[in-house]
């Protein structure tokens, strides 16, 4: 049985650089990403260089406003942007992105103005807000949902590890031009110049290596402004109702906001260790480092650990790192701690971009990634700005125990609330995305540390596949939602099973008759409630059990719920005892997860053109305390339902039921598949 299990085997990462597609767009992203970079700092240094006989007021806006306009289009039209990046044509998008900004980035040097350097800095933003969700919506087309988290992985690795490389490499295009400038004093060379260049032929590179890729072909765009809007909206929608999505964007926006403030006070706060820009430069260093082995050391030892799980916890670590730092004044402890920021960062990023790519459906990837870059720049811009301003306000302190002297500064102050904004944002993540509240956190994580695959409950009873259970009052849609749900399954590539109660079994087929035959009204509840039972005990032996131990995927239409409902709360039987006659009659065996379709009792009686049964023709009262019986049910365990109002059309509920049970799939293609067929597996665009 697999929740959200590990993605594949983390130590793969040369296995998806075999993918030839995927190396290609990665080696693009890196040498976009080393252009960013490069940009960054030549802009920052191009803008002092410019404005150096202004005042220092001045140069200040100059140098903000580089940062300022670099974060401001993803405010105006990150949405937007994420919308097209779903309806044009991805590589286009990318091709188009990566020439505009190399042409936009050389003509800065050439015109050689502050104007126009804010302008197309501003204007190479915007570019680049169409071509990042282009880029993350276009990985999952390219590799297998096994490898997704590698893929992942080498791409924020050249993100971010292209930073320090970026700086490298400036500082030496920096000194080489001032060596040109020494030696050919008519060339007059800014310093910036030459990085600019160079930035944009990275660009201009990273044009080509894409126009080559095979990114799977898109349907134009053939909407108009109104269904644009409306798909911003699905978007937005989307991302705050499904709880996944919501855990995810608010852990890793919380981690913004924290990073945000760190970032802040990071330079006040050295500063107040004695350790000024050198102590600075360690603490940079340190987060970079601790990130980089975050990413790729913390799925790699925890590779039997739920990703869900893992998310939170790598925020968990990061807190309470940053906790000890803003506690304990000591550049050493602090840059050590500082270390495990990093990491505990790396881990939750590297798994809630991967969560994000593999559970949100192609159609609104796009939108979603525009979400999450537009939301995390402006809480970042917001906290960076509000930090320092905090620290101000906090003001420094200084505490006498007898002889012991505590020193407590204004930006150690934002660094504890930093530090329990992401603590509590960490519990509100975990808690949302536990998909094992079943096992202790403790015994799962020294499981995996050791290595031993956790045994759950039903995987010790040697269930290894997954049960799906669809379940309703009359007419609620519960065959014709199986049917689609089974069809999908077999398209994914899974091994899928499709059953109901009662009647799936020959013996069942009997009971079935007897039970709804209304030749038998009147039958005693008890009575009633022996025959399902007997029914359900004869199905599970012979077709849901055995199905679940070679691993298949069981979607049934009714399971014990019904019986809970019908016999105990429609008959008023106990419903423990039914209970616990069906816990006997099934072993024990619970469904992973359960989709209640709710609808009014006259509506779903008017959807049967056929004669009632015996069970359909009690009078509504009944049905009214059976629909109250299946939810009360589902608001019991809510972690195993999925409630859906089954008076929406039949095709939203089939996109929710998608949605809700992708993460909990097993991997349909065995992680040595491609190794063994030499082939990639199709993936569905
Ligand atoms: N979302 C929906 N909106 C409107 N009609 C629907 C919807 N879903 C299913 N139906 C229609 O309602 C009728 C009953 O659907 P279905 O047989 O799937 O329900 P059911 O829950 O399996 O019913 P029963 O419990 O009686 O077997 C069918 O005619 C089906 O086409
Ligand atoms: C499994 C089960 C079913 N019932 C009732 C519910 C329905 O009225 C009928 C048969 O179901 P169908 O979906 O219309 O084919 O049986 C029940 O009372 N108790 C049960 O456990």
């Amino acid at each position: 049985m697999s929740r959200s299990g590990p993605f594949g085997e983390p130590g793969e990462t040369r296995s998806v650089l075999a993918i030839k597609p995927f190396r290609r767009l990665w080696i693009s992203l890196s040498l976009s990403s080393l252009g960013d970079w490069l940009s960054l700092l030549a802009l920052m240094s191009l803008a002092t260089i410019l404005t150096q006989d202004r005042s220092p007021l001045v140069q200040y806006f100059a140098v903000s406003g580089v940062v300022l306009l670099k974060l401001l289009p993803s405010i105006l039209l990150s949405p937007l942007a994420g919308a097209l990046a779903d309806r044009i044509d991805r590589r286009l998008t990318m091709v188009v992105g990566d020439i505009l900004r190399g042409l936009l980035y050389i003509s800065i040097p050439i015109v050689g103005r502050l104007d126009w350097l804010l302008i197309a800095n501003f204007l190479a933003e915007c570019v680049a807000l169409f071509w990042a969700p282009a880029k993350d919506a276009t990985v999952p087309n390219l590799v297998p949902k096994n490898k997704l988290e590698q893929a992942n992985q080498l791409s924020l690795f050249s993100t971010y590890g292209s930073a320090p490389v970026a700086a490298g490499l400036f500082a030496l295009l920096a000194a080489f031009s001032s060596v040109l400038g020494g030696l050919f004093p008519s060339l007059g060379t800014p310093e910036a110049d030459l990085a600019l260049y160079i930035n944009g032929v990275t660009f201009f590179v990273a044009a080509v290596v894409i126009w080559r890729l095979p990114v799977p072909a898109r349907e134009p765009a053939t909407a108009d402004r109104s269904s644009v809007l409306r798909t911003i909206w699905e978007g937005w929608r989307f991302a705050g109702t499904t709880p996944l999505v919501r855990g995810l964007l608010l852990g890793m926006l919380g981690a913004f906001a924290a990073g945000g403030a760190v970032v802040g006070v990071a330079r006040l706060f050295v500063e107040t260790l004695g350790a000024g820009n050198a102590g600075f430069g360690v603490m940079f260093g340190a987060v970079f480092a601790g990130m980089a082995v975050g990413m790729f050391a913390g799925p790699r030892i925890l590779r039997d650990f739920s990703r869900r799980r893992l998310f939170g916890l790598g925020l968990g670590m990061s807190a309470v790192a940053l906790l000890l730092v803003g506690l304990i004044p000591n550049m050493v402890f602090a840059a050590g701690m500082t270390v495990l920021v990093g990491a505990g960062a790396g881990v939750a990023w590297v798994t809630g971009l991967t969560m994000l790519g593999r559970e949100v459906e192609d159609d609104i990837r796009g939108r979603t990634f525009a979400f999450l870059h537009a939301a995390a720049k402006i809480v970042l811009m917001g906290s960076v700005a509000v930090a320092p301003l905090l620290a101000g306000l906090i003001g420094s302190h200084r505490w006498q125990v007898r002889e012991l002297t505590y020193d407590f500064s204004g930006s150690a102050g934002v660094l504890l609330i930093a530090a329990l904004l992401l603590l509590l944002v960490a519990f509100v993540s975990y808690r949302q995305m536990n998909d094992s509240p079943e096992v202790s956190l403790l015994t799962e994580l020294v499981a995996a540390v050791r290595g031993v695959p956790l045994s759950r409950p039903q995987e010790a009873a040697g269930v290894r596949g997954t049960f799906i259970v669809l379940e309703g009052g009359e007419g609620a849609g519960k065959s014709t939602q199986a049917r689609q749900l089974a069809i999908w399954l077999r398209e994914e590539g899974f091994d899928v099973v499709t059953t109901r109660e009662p009647g799936a079994t020959k013996l069942g087929m009997r009971l079935r008759a007897l039970l709804l035959d209304k030749e038998h009204t009147g039958m005693s509840a008890r009575a009633e409630a022996l025959l399902y039972a007997a029914d359900r005990a004869e199905h599970v032996s012979s077709v849901i059990r055995p199905a679940l131990e070679r691993g298949a995927i069981v979607v049934s239409d009714r399971y014990v719920d019904s019986t809970l409902a019908y016999q105990g709360a429609g008959r008023e039987l106990a419903t423990s005892d039914v209970a616990r006659i069906n816990e006997w009659a099934t072993g024990g065996l619970v469904p992973d997860l359960t989709i209640l379709l709710d609808l009014p009792v006259g509506l779903g009686m008017a959807r049967h053109g056929r004669p009632a049964d015996r069970l359909e023709a009690e009078p509504e009262e009944f049905h009214e305390r059976v629909r109250a019986g299946f939810r009360a049910l589902a608001e019991r365990a809510p972690e195993r339902y999925l409630v859906l109002d089954a008076q929406r059309p039949q095709e939203e509920i089939t996109r929710e039921i998608r949605r809700r049970i992708r993460p909990i799939l097993p991997d349909p293609v065995p992680g040595d598949a491609e190794e063994i067929t030499g082939m990639l597996p199709i993936i569905k665009d």
